[in-house]
This record gives structure tokens, C-alpha cells and sequence, in this order.
């Protein structure tokens, strides 16, 4: 699963990085592997940042700092790793981890190379980039044709290489050397027709703007909003609706299934492009990825998952009858401390509805670290279960001489119910029973959530009292797939079918064969990606940054999401700061010639003389400085600007320039704001024109061919060019309310008008 947003800013010296930072740590819970930035600079050029890790490993002030332009798109993925053979091999991937995150980590399509992290970008017919959430079903067919009819080299397995070439290549076939919505409609029809499965994409093109679209049967989620301030209207695009609330984004809209938005800095324009799709989200957002707080396709996330809890009592009586002999309903997990960068305690919602209806006593007996990701979502069967006992704690107290229900919002692989079960017992439970939010999961996902193989799945091939055996439970207790639907479609009747296929084997896009879901589980369930991981796999071209060897290093620290979280903020932190000085100092340098360096030297030896009696950590950081504003003449670095949002890494809010939003500047009207752009633009061309048309009183060239003819004719009517100019421009002066600074340069017009004529005269 992942997270996207772009984001299109109206004033050009704000840069847009930040707000895409922040953006996508608000959509951490989609994705806790790789995380990248591409922005779009003043003259086209296009940026980027990309790396394997946590959007706070990839991320920090000086390249967000060098993420330059007010229009990007960002992106962060959850990728899938091979499990690992035994606790031993556990053991020494974890002390290897560098050569351990190379060879084994592995996405939903393709490899987990850094070169496949999106975005992805193509320098023909335009500089494009693009990022998805989803997963193409006919990505094969597609390759071929890219290569075979398009002459397009693909280089990589991901398949929003393939999303972009067909884009890429469908903008192509207009012909078009600049391009208008027109032919960007024409191009994403096409595509519509060429690429089968779910996606939500976000593009920019290099010196256009930012477009959003998502497949034909609205799978995968994704939404927009405006925002408007003094400087102009804002645009973004994003996963989930909860990044547009937190970023002050307003007038929020999904796109519908098989829509395009496209966005430039003069207008968005939109069209649906196709209607023979149906809109089908994925019910497993409601379920377990998307965060409470957003609300999908009309429906709110918090809302369904209250309704699933009212549903699963009611399975929880049916099954139980008048044995009901629970004592207590404790939830999977709570979080530890409540704050922005949590994931979404997703049982948590369920199973306060669940004891309320059933009017039995709510304790919260797990606790969870929260410095451990998701576990669903992380690489490896053992590293996954490691992880459930490293992420939760079971509090004795709750447990000890009780009957337990435990309320998740799902069973998968039945990693976390095991675990957890088992705990319960060692805390004291007597009876445990499980209850799950879903019904079992028995189809792999092939449309952007990692469950590729039936094998690995709990309840494949097993009926509710064998996954109760196999989990270690007194009883598992599932809700009803109608039931979980009746929990969504309750906000939002109009949406009629659901994409269940993890429950149903349903495929709402068509396209999904035998030989297909074979293939898949052949190539990417566990124990393929486990082989996998003895073959060297070299990294094949992407356009990754420099740095692995900082984020690798990180990984080694902090572990796999997590997993291995010594974590020591101070020491990380204080790292992280002297590598950043380390590298500013470098780049400074091979950016400068070396009569700048010589210059600077001669400056900083000054500035230091100057400062001698002051310590000398600030006579460091004063040199810094300055070497960083004469850098700026090289590139000029915008500030970074927060809006409605007060930065949570100190880092950025001491070197960003913080503005809350007033309720006024919300005032304006989206209509309002672009009159008045429109009336400044006009002002701005009429101003340019009449200045223009002093300047436009050269003559002409003359023909070659007659040129040797008029030579003298020419340099006469030269002269009387000149003459009429000094003539204007004195007309001017002389009108000048400044007269006294004037003179000077009016005696000097005076005089060069005088000579003219003389040599005209002698003509
Ligand atoms: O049966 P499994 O294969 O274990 O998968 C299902 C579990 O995975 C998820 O937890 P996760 O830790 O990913 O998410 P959370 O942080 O939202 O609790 C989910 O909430 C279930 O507990
Ligand atoms: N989880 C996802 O949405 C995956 C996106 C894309 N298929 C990739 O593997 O990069």
C-alpha cells in the first residue's frame, strides 16, 4: 500500500517540499519502506529526493531545503520482504543489515531496488514524473507492448514504470510539441483503456502542473482540495483526506472512478473519461489501512469502523448463544502516546462499539510501543511475529482469572492473533476468544496490498474451529462479509459494490486468471522471496540520490521500521546534524570556482578576525552562514513557509518561517481569487506591451540581397534613429520630477543629439 499526494503551490518562492514532507508523515501508515520527492524548480528543472526508509529517515532540513519549486509530487511505499529461515538467520541478517536490506526486500510488483522507489520519471515527450498506489494486473502484456510497438526501454519490474511509460507514450502519439488538458485527457483515456487493475496516480509535468487520476473502477483512493490564501489558490492531491484536513485544504472531493484532475497555475479543469467502470473501493481501507480520521468515497473511516463493532457483537451473541462468559473486551492495541506520526489503533474503534452493544466491561490490556510500525506491513514471517511482541505489552492485571474477547480489525496471516493470544494466556486469561472485524481473508489482493499467496493465508483451506486451533484460541469469532458491507455503504448508499476480493476471490477490474494469481504466488509469496534473497541482485538505473550510505546507516540504527529500535533520539540526531554539515560544506565547495573559494576564504579569514574574541563554535556557524548566502547566489533557496500547520521537527520549525492562517484569508472565494488574478495579469500585459512599444522603434532588418544598395541609407536613417530615442528619452527626463539628478544626464543627450546632427548634416 502507499501514500501519494502532489501539491501545487500559488506563490513560486515557497517550496512545496515542505508541505509534501509533512503530508506524507501524516500517510505513514500506508507505507513504511521507501519515501520520495520530486518538485518541479522555476524553469522546468526537476528535483528529487528518494530512499529506502521512514519519511523522517529520508527527510531532513537540508534536502528538503534543496527540493526546490513550488509544485511536486511525493510518494511512500510499503514494500514486501522475504521471511527469514530461522530465529538464527534472523539474528545475523539483523547484524548484516546493510547487505540484508539489498538483496531481500520486495514490493508489491518488482524489486525493492532503490532505483523502483517511486516517483518514476521520463524525459520524453516531456519531463514527467508519476507515483501510484495500486498494482497493474496485466503488467506483462503491457511491458511487451511498451517495448515492442512503443520502442520504449523499460528498466525496471515496478509497475509504475509501466504507468508512466504508457502516459508517456500515449502524450507521444499527439504530436504536440507543447502540450494543453486536451491532449493530457487524450492521453489518460488511452491509458484507461491499456493498463487493467487498481490505481491511484499523481504526475507533474516539468513546467505544466500536477495531474491526478485513478482507475476506472476507483480501487484505490484518492482525493483533492484547494486552499486559498494571500498569495493565490493552492492544490493538492492526496491518499487520504485526512492530509488535506491537517493542511488546511478545504472543498475536498474524491476523484470518481476513471476521472482525470489536471491542474496548472492559471485553472484546474476535469473530466471524466470513461463510464464503463463502476465505482468499487477497496473495503479493506475501511478496514485496517486508511487512518480514522479520513473518510473515503463519502464514507468516514472512524464511522464504519464503529458499525463493524456493531455487527460483530451481534456475531459475537450469535455464536456464543447463552455461553456468553466474557468477563472482558480488550482491543488488539493501544498506543502508548497519542500524537501525529501514530498509526491507527484500528481495533480500537470496533471493540469500544463491541462492549458497549454487549454491555460487558472495556479494558485496554495491550499496549503499544509505537516505535514499532505496522507489522502487517513489514518484510519477513519472523520478523513480522518478532515484532508483534516487541510492538504490544499485555498488562497482567487485565488478564489475570478472566475470559478474554480480544477484538482486532483482522486476521491474515495470523501472525498478530497468535502472538497475542499467547500472551493473554501468559498474563493469567483463562479462555480467549478472538474476535475479527473481517471476515477471513482467503483471496491474495492483487490490486496494491501485499497478500499474494492463498498458502500463506490463516483461513485458507480452513474452517472457523481449525483457524481457532491454529491460532491457539477457545474461539474465532468472524463477521459477516454482508455485514461489513452494510457497515460502509450505511454513509454512502450510493456505492453499490465493493472491491472484497481478499474475502470473496471476487475481481472487480477483470483480468485476474488462475494462471495469474499461480504466477504471483509463485513469484512473490514468502518462501520465493526467501530464495530469492541468495541472488545477488544489482541495482539497475533509477534516479536515486546519494544517500544510501546515510539512510543504510540509519537502517542499521533504527532497524527494519522499527524492529530493532534502540533508539537513541539524542545520538541519532546529534548524527544526522554533523552529517548535514558535512555535506553542505562539501557541495559548497565543488559548486564554487576557485576564485570564489579564494574570495570566500579571504571573507571568512576577515569575518574570523573580526570575531575573534566570540568562541569558536559560532565563528563556525557565522562562516557557515556565509558561505551559505553567497552559495545562495548560485541557487537562490526559497524560505520554507508552513501554512495552518506548526512543524513538528524541531530541525525544520527553527529554520521555517511559520504563518497560521487567519480565518480571512480563507474569505475569498475560489471565483473572487481568480478575477482578481486574472484582472493583475491583464494589468501586468497592457504594462508590458506600452513599454514595449518604445523599443519597438528600430528599424527593421534590411534583405541581404538589397543590403549593399542601402548600406548608406541605412546609417543615415541610424543616426536619425538615435536622434528620435535621445529626443524621447529627453521628453521623459525632462518630465521627471526629479529634475535636479536629471541634469547631467540631459546635458549628455543634448550633446550626443547635437553631434548626431552635425553628422547628419555632413551627410
Ligand atoms: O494476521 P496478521 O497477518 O498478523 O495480520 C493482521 C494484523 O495486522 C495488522 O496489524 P498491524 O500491526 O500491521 O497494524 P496496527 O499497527 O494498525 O495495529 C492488523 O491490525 C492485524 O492485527
Ligand atoms: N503498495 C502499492 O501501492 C505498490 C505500488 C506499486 N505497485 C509498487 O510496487 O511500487
Amino acid at each position: 500500500m502507499c501514500g501519494i499526494i502532489a501539491l501545487l503551490l500559488s506563490n513560486p518562492d515557497i517550496l512545496a517540499s515542505v508541505e509534501l514532507f509533512e503530508g506524507l508523515q501524516i500517510l505513514q501508515h500506508r507505507g513504511q519502506d521507501a519515501a520520495g520527492i520530486v518538485t518541479c524548480g522555476h524553469k522546468g528543472r526537476l528535483y528529487q529526493c528518494k530512499e529506502n526508509g521512514m519519511v523522517r529517515d529520508v527527510f531532513d532540513q537540508e534536502n528538503l531545503q534543496n527540493l526546490i519549486g513550488s509544485l511536486g509530487i511525493g510518494h511512500e511505499i510499503l514494500k514486501e520482504a522475504s521471511s527469514l529461515v530461522d530465529e538464527l538467520s534472523f539474528v545475523i541478517h539483523i547484524l548484516t543489515f546493510h547487505i540484508f536490506i539489498n538483496l531481500v526486500r520486495y514490493p508489491t510488483a518488482g524489486t525493492s531496488s532503490k532505483s523502483e522507489a517511486q516517483p518514476f520519471y521520463v524525459n520524453s515527450p516531456y519531463g514527467m514524473v508519476l507515483a501510484h498506489n495500486g498494482n497493474l494486473v496485466n503488467a506483462e502484456e503491457l511491458k511487451n507492448s511498451l517495448d515492442v510497438r512503443a520502442h520504449r526501454h523499460i528498466n525496471t519490474d515496478s509497475d509504475s514504470e509501466l504507468l508512466l511509460n504508457t502516459f508517456a507514450d500515449n502524450l507521444q502519439q499527439t504530436g504536440k510539441f507543447r502540450i494543453y488538458e486536451e491532449d493530457i485527457f487524450t492521453a489518460i483515456k488511452g491509458l484507461y483503456e491499456q493498463c487493467i487493475g487498481g490505481y491511484a496516480c499523481v504526475a507533474m509535468i516539468a513546467g505544466f502542473g500536477i495531474i491526478g487520476f485513478r482507475d476506472p473502477h476507483g480501487v484505490r483512493p484518492i482525493c483533492y482540495g484547494t486552499r486559498v490564501n494571500h498569495d493565490g489558490f493552492d492544490f493538492m492531491f492526496a491518499s487520504e483526506s485526512v492530509v488535506l484536513d491537517n493542511l488546511g485544504f478545504t472543498e475536498v472531493k474524491d476523484i470518481s472512478p476513471g476521472e482525470a484532475v489536471i491542474v496548472t497555475k492559471q485553472a484546474i479543469t476535469k473530466r471524466k473519461l470513461v463510464h464503463w467502470g463502476e465505482l468499487t473501493p477497496c473495503i479493506f481501507e475501511y478496514v485496517y489501512f486508511a487512518r480514522p480520521d479520513s473518510v473515503i468515497d463519502g464514507i468516514s473511516v472512524y464511522r464504519s469502523r464503529l458499525e463493524m463493532g456493531e455487527h460483530l457483537a451481534n456475531q459475537v451473541v450469535k455464536k456464543c448463544g447463552k455461553n456468553l462468559d466474557i468477563d472482558v473486551v480488550i482491543p488488539k492495541g493501544t498506543n502508548q502516546f497519542l500524537d501525529r506520526e501514530n498509526v491507527p489503533d484500528t481495533s480500537r474503534v470496533a471493540a469500544l462499539q463491541v462492549s458497549h452493544k454487549l454491555k460487558i466491561a472495556y479494558r485496554e490490556g495491550f499496549i503499544k510501543n509505537r516505535y514499532v510500525g505496522r507489522t502487517f506491513i513489514m518484510p519477513g514471517q519472523q520478523m513480522r511475529r518478532k515484532s508483534v511482541r516487541r510492538k504490544l505489552n499485555a498488562m497482567a492485571l487485565e488478564f489475570v482469572d478472566k475470559n478474554v474477547l480480544i477484538v482486532d480489525d483482522s486476521i491474515v496471516r495470523g501472525t498478530t492473533s497468535k502472538e497475542i493470544v499467547q500472551m493473554a494466556r501468559d498474563a493469567g486469561a483463562k479462555k480467549v476468544y478472538f474476535a475479527s472485524c473481517a471476515p477471513p481473508v482467503r483471496y491474495p489482493n492483487v490490486y496494491g496490498i501485499d497478500m499474494p499467496s492463498r498458502q500463506e493465508l490463516v483461513a485458507f483451506g480452513r474452517d472457523d474451529d481449525l483457524i481457532a486451533k491454529e491460532i491457539g484460541a477457545d474461539m474465532v469469532i468472524y463477521q459477516d462479509l454482508n455485514d461489513l458491507i452494510a457497515s460502509c455503504q450505511k454513509f454512502n448508499p450510493n456505492i453499490t459494490v465493493f472491491d472484497c476480493s481478499v474475502f470473496n476471490g471476487h475481481y472487480v477490474t477483470g483480468g485476474v486468471t488462475n494462471e495469474y494469481l499461480d504466477r504471483l504466488e509463485k513469484s512473490r509469496s514468502d518462501l520465493a522471496k526467501s530464495s530469492r534473497e541468495n541472488l545477488h541482485s544489482p541495482e539497475a538505473i533509477g534516479l536515486h540520490n546519494l544517500r544510501h550510505t546515510s539512510s543504510q546507516a540509519s537502517l542499521e540504527r533504527n532497524g527494519w521500521n522499527g524492529v530493532n529500535d534502540q533508539i537513541n533520539m539524542e545520538e541519532t540526531s546529534r548524527q544526522r546534524k554533523e552529517r548535514l554539515k558535512a555535506t553542505r560544506k562539501r557541495k559548497l565547495a565543488s559548486s564554487k570556482s576557485e576564485e570564489q573559494a579564494s574570495e570566500e576564504q579571504a571573507s571568512e579569514e576577515q569575518a574570523s578576525k573580526e570575531q575573534v574574541s566570540k568562541e569558536q563554535a559560532s565563528e563556525e556557524q557565522a562562516s557557515e552562514e556565509q558561505a551559505v548566502e553567497e552559495a545562495s547566489n548560485i541557487v537562490k533557496k526559497p524560505i520554507l513557509k508552513f501554512r495552518n500547520y506548526t512543524p513538528s521537527n524541531e530541525e525544520i520549525k527553527t529554520a521555517a518561517k511559520i504563518h497560521i492562517a487567519t480565518p480571512n484569508d480563507l474569505d475569498e472565494t475560489l471565483e473572487k481569487h481568480v478575477d482578481r488574478i486574472t484582472k493583475e495579469v491583464e494589468e501586468t500585459e497592457k504594462a508590458k506591451r506600452e513599454e514595449e512599444d518604445l523599443f519597438n522603434l528600430a528599424p527593421k532588418k534590411p534583405n541581404w540581397d538589397l543590403k549593399r544598395d542601402v548600406e548608406k541609407k541605412l546609417a543615415k536613417l541610424e543616426r536619425k534613429t538615435q536622434a528620435s530615442i535621445a529626443h524621447l528619452i529627453k521628453a521623459r527626463l525632462q518630465s521627471d520630477s526629479a529634475e535636479n539628478t536629471s541634469i547631467g544626464l540631459i546635458d549628455a543627450v543634448n550633446a550626443q543629439q547635437k553631434a548626431d546632427l552635425e553628422d547628419n548634416d555632413s551627410d
